[in-house]
C-alpha cells in the first residue's frame, strides 16, 4: 500500500476517524463519504478528503465513497496497529500500575512488557502478569526483547533521570506522563501527555461556557 507522510495534525485525526468507522462498522454501514465523516466528526471536509486520500489504499469511490472494512484497515496499517511494539514502563505506582493494567493498548500496537522501579516493596512482584524489575535490569531487559519505546511514570524530579536511562538503553521513542520538559538527543521521539495541560482546557471552556449563560 503507498505510504505518503502526513503531517503532524492528519497523524492525530487518524484515530479519531477508526474510533468513528469501528462505530459505522457496528451501526453495519458498509460504505462511507469523507463528506459524512466530516460531517459526523465536525471536520473540514476538505481535510478530511485529503487526509483519507493519503492513506487509503483504494480511493473512495464516486458517490459509494469508502468501503469501511477496508478503510479501517488502511488506517490500522498506517498508524501500526496491525504490528505490535513492546514497550517498557519506569515507574510502577498508581499511573503506572494503571497502564500496566489496561490491555486495551494491544489494539493500538502497543504491550507493556515489563515495568521498572526503585522500590523494594513492588520489585520483583508481577502486576497483572506483569514483572516488575528494579531498575538496573533495565538494560539487559530492553536489549534482549529488542524494546524501542519506553513509557515514563515516575514525578518530575525524576523523570529526567528515568528518560536518560531510557535513552542510554537504546529505547527510540519516549511517552513522557511526568509533567516536565525533558532533555533527550535529536533522534528521540518525546511524546509528552499532558493530563494538566488538557483539564486546564477543559476547565477554561466550563468556565467561559458558564460566564456566557449568566
Ligand atoms: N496518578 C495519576 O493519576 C497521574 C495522572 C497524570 C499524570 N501523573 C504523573 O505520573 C507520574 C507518576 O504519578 P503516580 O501518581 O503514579 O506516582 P507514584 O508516586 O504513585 O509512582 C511513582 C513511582 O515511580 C517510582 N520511581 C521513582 N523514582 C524512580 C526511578 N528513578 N526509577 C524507577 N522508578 C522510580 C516510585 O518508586 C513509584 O513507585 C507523576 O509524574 C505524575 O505527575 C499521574
Amino acid at each position: 500500500m503507498k505510504k505518503y507522510s502526513i503531517s503532524k495534525q492528519a497523524l492525530q485525526r487518524l484515530p479519531s476517524y477508526l474510533n468513528y468507522l469501528n462505530w459505522a462498522k457496528r451501526e453495519n454501514v458498509k460504505n462511507i463519504s469523507s463528506p459524512t465523516i466530516a460531517s459526523d466528526l465536525k471536520l473540514n471536509e476538505v481535510q478530511v478528503r485529503k487526509d483519507l486520500a493519503a492513506i487509503s489504499s483504494t480511493g473512495g469511490k464516486p458517490r459509494l465513497g469508502y468501503n469501511v472494512d477496508t478503510l479501517i484497515s488502511d488506517i490500522k496499517v498506517f498508524l501500526g496497529y496491525d504490528e505490535t511494539d513492546k514497550a517498557v514502563l519506569i515507574g510502577a505506582g498508581q499511573l503506572g500500575r494503571a497502564l500496566l493494567s489496561y490491555n486495551g493498548y494491544e489494539d493500538y500496537g502497543l504491550e507493556i512488557v515489563a515495568a521498572f522501579d526503585v522500590d523494594n516493596a513492588v520489585v520483583g512482584k508481577k502486576f497483572k502478569g506483569k514483572p516488575i524489575y528494579h531498575i538496573d535490569m533495565l538494560d539487559r531487559v530492553c536489549k534482549k526483547n529488542n524494546i524501542h519505546i519506553g513509557i515514563i511514570t515516575v514525578s518530575a524530579e525524576n523523570a529526567q533521570e528515568a528518560c536518560d536511562k531510557l535513552v542510554e538503553c537504546g529505547i527510540l521513542a519516549i511517552w513522557n506522563f511526568a509533567p516536565c520538559h525533558l532533555v533527550v538527543p535529536d533522534n528521540i521521539l518525546v511524546q509528552h501527555e499532558n493530563t494538566a495541560a488538557s483539564l486546564a482546557f477543559l476547565s477554561m471552556h466550563l468556565r467561559e461556557k458558564m460566564k456566557n449563560e449568566k
